[in-house]
This record gives structure tokens, C-alpha cells and sequence, in this order.
């Protein structure tokens, strides 16, 4: 397929997913980004991400070139990483899976590492570089974070396989099993790949196959027929690993895992992509849909030595004590167990799973947002923006009122703040200021924290959300320095008192305010304020090991 517009060849970014960049406005601040977050090598958290997972999901293409995924699970400890750029899996695919033969010398390969009972994931790109009678060693060309959106929580367990129980069918169209199976699921993952392989030799390393991980309220994909599903494609990294492969080369391979029984569904297809046709509104919250026409499917029953259960929320859910408006856009609610009970505790930095209920028998929907009060407090407190597309901040902002019950699981996450030793800089960008509010709070609950430098930037005083709470700590702390920076601001802002700088946030700003560069830096807002200023402080000096930052 020839493509419309010219690529950059050493992106990280193949033409394809440059393509779906470009299409949705997104390629220029991807392309900054993508060498940053996409790595040929795994970080040490990752590694050990990898290696104390019981399963992955890999995506492989069969003899015939048909992108499929398989799981691939065995006891504690099958994985392990030599070094930065290999892991070596201690296992094989089971005999009649649809890639048993698939992970051979050479083969590109696709993983998606996904802990369901933390809802963290991490992705890697690369190719078999050997196999043995015992398991498979994969090199690695690009190794990325995910974010926990739409991953749906649950905890898990081993079983012994029972032999006896497990079957394997292959067919050509959805039988009703099937159709059941698919129609309350709640996660999937898709295989897709760029078509030439990858030159092993040629340096170029975004050309393997992808694995990833798509979720959504049970029911989020739709039957159309016997051969054919239709998937929406929600708001996401912006990275378009699946939709630019889909650009240049249409197959596709799903995998639904039925988590209660452990068995695999296996399907092999083309995809369309609808970019924006009436129909996409019939999907709540889909900016995008993928048409599946399957060819090929694979049923594994019963074969995993694994079962997932959903785990138990907060007991009684929370209730909503205080819904207060922070700004134009953002509103906080207050929430208490509704049981009186004491909360789970929580750690600055982390966010709140909550599950909403839309209306009478449709599925609940489940968000995360970053707690944004004190973790002393014995409430929590999510500041949400309203997003103009977004069912879950709609419905919090105009419908959810206090007294309302919420139900909600445990706080996560690991961007957390590190005991401080040295001064703390948090900096922030529109609603990215929530965890770092929580942050804030913890930094001055620790006699050890020498200041806290607060780098606060938002549009303008009406898009300013918890700005008047972090300037009451400034008065009661001498610890703290705010630099408030408005992009835009407007003619009853006052410079000097509402804000100190007018424009946005950069390293050089921050450099000027701070003595030296000595310091813990936690960042949270938009991707390409992410990328630049990290950059930014990595050009002044800062290593990696002092700039911390999630992206959302
Ligand atoms: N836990 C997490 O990881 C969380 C992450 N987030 C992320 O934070 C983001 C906040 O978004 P939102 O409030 O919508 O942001 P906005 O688009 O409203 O921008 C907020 C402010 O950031 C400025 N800004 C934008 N880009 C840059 C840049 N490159 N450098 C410096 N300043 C910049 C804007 O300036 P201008 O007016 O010039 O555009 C504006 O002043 C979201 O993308 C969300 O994903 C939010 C909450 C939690």
C-alpha cells in the first residue's frame, strides 16, 4: 500500500502508524515522544515486570502468514531476563494451538505483559532468537509502559490442568458458544504487524509484530454475523501500534481468554478501519471502529493452568460526601466508606478505580482517577475534568450527587513519591496537577523533605483547578515555592498575583528558580509537555533516575 504522506524513516513510528498519526493531528508531538517512551532495551522495571508475571499474551504469525495470539502461562517464575534486551520463556504453545509452531528462529514476535490483579501492562516488540526442547529466547527491538485504562481488575489463582477436560476445535465461522463468550467479554487482544519483516541486521526496529490489549464493559464488542465483529477503538496512547499496521496490511489476529474456565479463543482476520462514519456514535465513547471478518478460529478449552476471578471492591461502595466545583471544568468529590468503615490506605501518586452505573442494565463502566488529597486523610478525594466525549466525567459531573453510592476498588499505581532526601519539584499541567496534589500533601507530612518547588501551569485563572488550595499550604508551609504559569491568561488575571509568568512551563523556567538541579522532579500532564520537559531537564543535567512522571 502506498501511503499519502511522506514518513520519517528513523521514527520510531513506522509509515503506517505515522499515517494514523497524521490522520488524527497527533504525528508531531508523537514523534519526540515515541523515542523517549519506546525503547530497544528493557528498564530494569520492566525486566522484572516480565519475570514475575504467571503469563503473557504473544502474537506470531502461523505458517501461512496469519497474524494469531496465544497465552502463554506456566508456574512462578517461567520467565526470566538475562540481560536488558533478552527474555527467555520456559514454555510452549500446547499442541493444536493455532502458533504451536509459530516461535521458531527468526519469528517476529509480539508481547503483552498485563497484571490483571494490579491492572499494570507493559509491551515489547522483538523476534525469536533461539528455541530448545524447554522454552524460547526472545530478543527485544522495542520495549514501552502502558497505562491501566480499560484493563479490567481481577485476581487469579493456579490449577492443575485436568488433562481429561480439555479440547481442541478449529472452525471457520462463530458458533453460539462462541458468540456468548465474545458478547460478555470484557477484554481482548489483538495481533497485527507490518508486512516486509524486519531485517535483523538493518538497525530498523519497528517493523515486528504488535500484541496488544483492548478492554472495555462486557458487551463492548459487537456480533454481526457469524464471521463478522465490529470493535470500538477508544481514546488511548495515541501510539496507533495496531491501526498503523492495519494501514498497510489488513490481518488481523483476537484472542478472548474465557478467565473463569481457562480456556482461549483463537480467531484469524481482516480488519477495516471506520474513521469516522454516523456509525461510530452508536459505540459510546468509540472515536474509531475496527470491522472484523474472521477466517479462521481456534477453541481451546479448558487448557490454562490458570483462573481469574474478579476481585472484591470496597466493601458497601463509597458514598459521596462533598461535590465541590475546583474550576470551569473540574470538579472534586469527597468520598467515605458508606459503611463508616476505615478506608484501604493509599499512597500519593496512586489512582482510584471506581465503577459507574449509567442507567438501569446496561454494564458498568469503570475509570481511574488520581486521588488528589492528603493519603492522611480518611477520605479520598478524585478531581475529575469534564471531557467533552467522556461518559464517565459527564456522568460524575452532572448526574453522580452527594449522598450517591460509588462503587470502587482498592487505590493503585506506581508513580508514587520517593521518600524525600532531597527537594521535591512537582510539575504540572492542566488536570495533571491532581496526583501531584496528593504528592504535595505527603512531601510536607515528611520532616525530612528539605522544600517542595511547585511549577503549577494551567490556561488561566478560569481553568485553575486546586490552585487556591496549593497557595493556602504555601501560606501555612515556608517550605513551599509555587511559580504559577498561565498560557492563556485573561484580562481580570492579575500578573504578579494571580500567576507569576505568563506562557508555559519549561526547563529553563525551572532552572531559573531553582538553585541547583539537585532535587526529585515528578511531572503530570499532556504528552508533549511530558516530552519537553523532560528534555528540557535532561539537557540541563537531571538523570533519569530523578525525573519521575506516569503517562496517563
Ligand atoms: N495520573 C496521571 O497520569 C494523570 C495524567 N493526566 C494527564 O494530564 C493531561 C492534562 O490535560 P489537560 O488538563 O486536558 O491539559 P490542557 O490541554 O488543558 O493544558 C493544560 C495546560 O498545559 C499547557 N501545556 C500544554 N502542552 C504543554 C507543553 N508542551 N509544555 C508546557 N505546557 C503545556 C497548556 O498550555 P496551552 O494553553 O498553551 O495549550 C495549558 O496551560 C491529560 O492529558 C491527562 O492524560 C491528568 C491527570 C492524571
Amino acid at each position: 500500500m502506498t501511503l499519502e504522506i511522506p514518513h520519517e524513516p528513523h521514527s520510531a513510528f513506522h509509515a503506517g502508524e505515522q499515517a494514523a498519526q497524521e490522520r488524527v493531528g497527533v504525528r508531531s508531538t508523537l514523534a519526540h515522544w515515541g523515542e523517549k517512551a519506546i525503547r530497544p532495551f528493557f528498564l530494569e522495571q520492566h525486566q522484572s515486570f516480565f519475570c514475575q508475571l504467571p503469563f503473557v499474551v504473544a502474537s506470531a504469525r502461523d505458517q501461512e502468514g496469519l497474524p494469531w495470539l496465544t497465552l502463554l502461562a506456566d508456574s512462578m517464575g517461567f520467565i526470566h531476563s538475562p540481560d536488558n534486551t533478552h527474555l527467555y520463556l520456559a514454555t510452549h504453545p500446547i499442541k493444536g494451538d493455532a502458533l504451536e509452531k509459530a516461535f521458531t528462529k527468526g519469528a517476529e514476535v509480539g508481547l503483552v505483559g498485563i497484571e490483571l490483579s494490579t491492572r499494570r501492562r507493559n509491551r515489547t516488540n522483538g523476534r525469536i532468537e533461539a528455541h530448545d526442547e524447554d522454552g524460547i529466547t526472545f530478543i527485544v527491538s522495542q520495549s514501552y509502559g502502558n497505562c491501566p485504562q480499560y484493563i479490567s481488575e481481577r485476581d487469579w489463582r493456579y490449577v492443575d490442568v485436568d488433562e481429561s477436560q480439555t479440547s481442541v476445535t478449529h472452525h471457520q465461522s462463530l458458533t453460539a458458544r462462541m458468540k456468548d463468550w465474545i458478547s460478555s467479554a470484557d477484554t481482548l487482544f489483538l495481533a497485527s504487524g507490518h508486512p516486509d519483516k524486519s531485517d535483523p541486521t538493518s538497525g530498523v526496529v519497528n517493523k515486528g509484530m504488535d500484541a496488544s490489549h483492548r478492554g472495555g464493559a462486557p458487551g463492548f464488542v459487537t456480533i454481526l454475523n457469524d464471521n463478522k465483529l465490529v470493535i470500538p477503538d477508544y481514546s488511548g496512547n495515541n501510539f496507533f501500534n495496531t491501526l498503523g499496521n492495519l494501514l498497510l496490511d489488513p490481518s488481523i489476529g483476537l484472542l478472548f481468554i474465557d478467565f473463569e474456565n481457562g480456556s482461549l479463543l483463537q480467531l484469524t482476520g481482516r480488519a477495516g478501519i471506520d474513521w469516522e462514519s454516523e456509525e461510530i456514535q452508536k459505540h459510546p465513547g468509540a472515536l474509531r471502529l475496527l470491522t472484523i471478518t474472521i477466517d479462521k478460529i481456534v477453541q481451546l478449552d479448558g487448557v490454562l493452568p490458570l483462573r481469574w476471578y474478579l476481585p472484591e471492591g470496597i466493601k458497601g461502595g463509597l458514598r459521596v460526601s462533598n461535590k465541590t466545583v475546583e474550576s470551569n471544568e473540574v470538579t472534586s468529590f469527597e468520598l467515605v466508606s458508606s459503611l463508616g468503615e476505615k478506608l484501604p490506605t493509599f499512597r500519593a501518586g496512586q489512582h482510584l478505580p471506581i465503577q459507574l452505573s449509567l442507567a438501569d442494565k446496561t454494564p458498568l463502566l469503570e475509570r481511574s482517577y488520581s486521588l488528589s488529597n492528603s493519603p492522611r486523610n480518611d477520605h479520598y478525594r478524585i478531581s475529575v475534568k469534564r471531557e467533552s466525549r467522556g461518559l464517565g466525567s459527564s456522568h460524575l459531573h452532572e448526574t453522580i450527587q452527594v449522598g450517591n453510592i460509588i462503587q470502587a476498588k482498592k487505590p493503585n499505581g506506581d508513580f508514587l513519591l520517593k521518600f524525600p532526601t532531597r527537594p521535591v519539584v512537582l510539575i504540572s499541567a492542566g488536570i495533571g496537577v491532581t496526583p501531584l496534589m496528593s504528592m504535595l500533601y505527603e512531601a510536607l507530612s515528611f520532616n525530612s523533605t528539605p522544600s517542595v518547588h511547585f511549577f503549577y501551569g494551567a490556561r488561566n485563572g478560569e481553568h485553575a483547578p486546586l490552585l487556591t488550595e496549593i497557595r493556602n499550604l504555601q501560606e501555612k508551609h515556608n517550605k513551599v515555592n509555587l511559580s504559577v504559569f498561565f498560557s492563556q491568561p485573561n484580562e481580570h488575571d492579575r500578573l504578579n498575583q494571580d500567576y507569576d509568568k505568563q506562557g508555559r512551563i519549561t526547563a529553563h523556567a525551572i532552572q531559573q528558580q531553582l538553585t541547583n538541579l539537585d532535587a526529585d522532579f515528578y511531572l503530570c500532564g499532556p504528552t508533549s509537555f511530558l516530552n519537553e520537559l523532560i528534555s528540557g531537564l535532561e539537557t540541563l543535567g537531571a538523570t533519569k533516575e530523578q525525573i519521575h512522571y506516569e503517562h496517563f
